[in-house]
């Protein structure tokens, strides 16, 4: 039985008002103990993501987390995240490479690796010196579309067979999060289910925290 899962918290897509997913954001800090947070901006309707909307937002929300000792981890870009003092990056597999990422951050910056229901991009992305993988799509999600579905199974392969951290991710719920603690994985990374909460992202950080400490 592993208990020891925590948060990896991703923000919304959008935003549209910084200062109230600044204010959002402090909630679930104050509530819980959270890992580190993701800036993945992706476009809306008719809206495209440029450089500036990234390093605004990083600008915004980095001194939250930092100042809490939480990571701050910028989605894709390698040169942004070295550009905003981030402490690490994600990257995909039709993002930047892995090696790219390490070669632009340098030794101590977090390099984590999309890898969606493969074991080998995982031991790739292992050798190639990724701090963490990433598998996912676990639950049904509206965050993005996704064309992946990852067996939970495969935590448990990943956790017994590596001592590389795994990331789950993909609808990952309080109500549906058990069987993945469960299974071994270091952290859940989470998006609606925390900043959709009807009681606040607070009140979702508790409940997470609940259901990892009785999984
Ligand atoms: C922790 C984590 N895992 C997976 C992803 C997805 O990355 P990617 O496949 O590059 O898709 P986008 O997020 O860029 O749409 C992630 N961002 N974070
Ligand atoms: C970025 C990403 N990659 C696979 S699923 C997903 C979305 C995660 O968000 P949510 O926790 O709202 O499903
Ligand atoms: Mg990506």
């Amino acid at each position: 039985m592993n208990n020891d899962s925590r948060l990896y918290l991703i923000t919304p897509p959008q935003l549209p008002d910084l200062r109230a997913f600044c204010d959002d954001f402090t909630a679930a800090l104050d509530a819980g103990d959270v890992a580190c947070i993701q800036l993945r901006l992706k476009a809306g309707d008719g809206s495209a993501v440029t450089d500036d909307d990234v390093l605004y937002a990083a600008e915004a929300i980095m001194p939250i987390a930092q100042e809490r000792e939480v990571a701050f981890i910028i989605n894709d870009r390698p040169d942004l995240a070295l550009k905003t003092g981030a402490d690490g990056v994600h990257v995909g597999q039709s993002d930047a490479s892995c090696k790219k990422a390490r070669a632009v951050l340098g030794d101590d910056a977090t390099v984590g690796v999309t890898c969606h229901e493969s074991k080998h991009f995982a031991l790739v992305a292992g050798e190639d010196g990724a701090d963490y993988v990433a598998f996912g799509a676990f639950f049904p999600t509206t965050t993005k579309e996704t064309e992946f579905k990852a067996e939970i199974g495969l935590l448990e392969w990943w956790s017994y067979a590596t001592t590389l951290p795994s990331v789950a991710i993909g609808g990952i719920t309080p109500e549906n999060c058990r069987p993945i603690v469960r299974a071994g994985a270091d952290f859940l990374a989470v998006s609606g289910a925390v900043w959709n909460h009807p009681e606040g992202p607070g009140a979702a950080i508790k409940a997470f925290e609940m259901s990892i400490s009785e999984a």
